[in-house]
C-alpha cells in the first residue's frame, strides 16, 4: 500500500510498468551503473519487497533497489539509490531508506550494506547520515577494486552500518524528521 512520505509524495513497491522509467532515470544519473531494463523489471517481480519508489503525480522522484543476501538474513543490501535531479538534497533518499527498513520483509534486519564509488559523494553522505541517525557503527572497506571491472570503472567501497536495534524495522519513518 502506498505510504505518503510528504503531502505530495507517494512511496510504494515498484511494479513492472515502472521498469523502463527507472532504467531511464538511472541512465540520467551518473555515476550509477546502468543495468539492463530487464534487470529493473526483475526488481518489480522478485525483489519488490526490498525495493521502493517515490513518485509525485506521474513524476518518478526516486528509487532504491535492494535485497536480503541469501546467506545474510540479518542484512539489507542496498543495490542502487537514485533521486531525480529536482529531488536531490531534499532528504528523499533517507525517507526511502526508512520506508525500506520499516517493511515487514526487513523485520529481522540489523545491518545495512551497500557499495559506493568514490565519485558518488551523495551516497557517501547519505549512508554516513544514516549511521548517525541510527546511532550505530559504520565501517568502510574496499569491496571491489577498480581492476575487477576492466577499464573505466571506479572501485566500490563497502559501507556496513549496524547493528541497529530491532524496533527500527517495525517503526514507521524513524529517520525522516
Ligand atoms: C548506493 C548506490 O547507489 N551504489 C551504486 C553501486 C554501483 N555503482 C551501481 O551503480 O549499481
Amino acid at each position: 500500500t502506498p505510504v505518503v512520505a510528504a503531502p505530495n509524495l507517494t512511496l510504494r513497491q515498484p511494479e513492472k510498468a515502472d521498469g523502463l522509467r527507472v532504467y531511464e532515470l538511472i541512465e540520467q544519473s551518473p555515476p550509477l551503473d546502468l543495468n539492463s531494463c530487464y534487470s529493473y523489471l526483475l526488481h518489480s517481480w522478485h525483489f519488490a519487497d526490498t525495493c521502493i519508489l517515490a513518485e509525485e503525480g506521474d513524476i518518478l522522484a526516486g528509487y532504491i533497489s535492494g535485497y536480503i543476501p541469501p546467506k545474510q538474513h540479518d542484512t539489507l543490501f542496498i543495490w542502487q539509490v537514485v533521486s531525480a535531479a529536482r529531488y536531490r538534497g531534499t532528504g528523499l533518499a533517507l525517507t526511502l531508506l526508512a520506508g525500506l527498513l520499516a517493511r515487514p520483509a526487513c523485520r529481522d534486519v540489523r545491518f545495512l550494506e551497500t557499495t559506493v564509488s568514490p565519485s558518488n559523494k551523495a551516497s557517501a553522505r547519505l549512508f554516513t547520515k544514516l549511521a548517525e541517525r541510527l546511532n550505530c557503527p559504520l565501517s568502510i572497506s574496499t569491496q571491489f577494486d577498480a581492476d575487477l571491472f576492466g577499464a573505466g570503472h571506479e572501485p566500490e567501497q563497502l559501507f556496513r552500518i549496524g547493528p541497529f536495534p530491532a524496533p527500527l524495522a517495525n517503526s514507521a519513518q524513524p529517520l525522516s524528521h
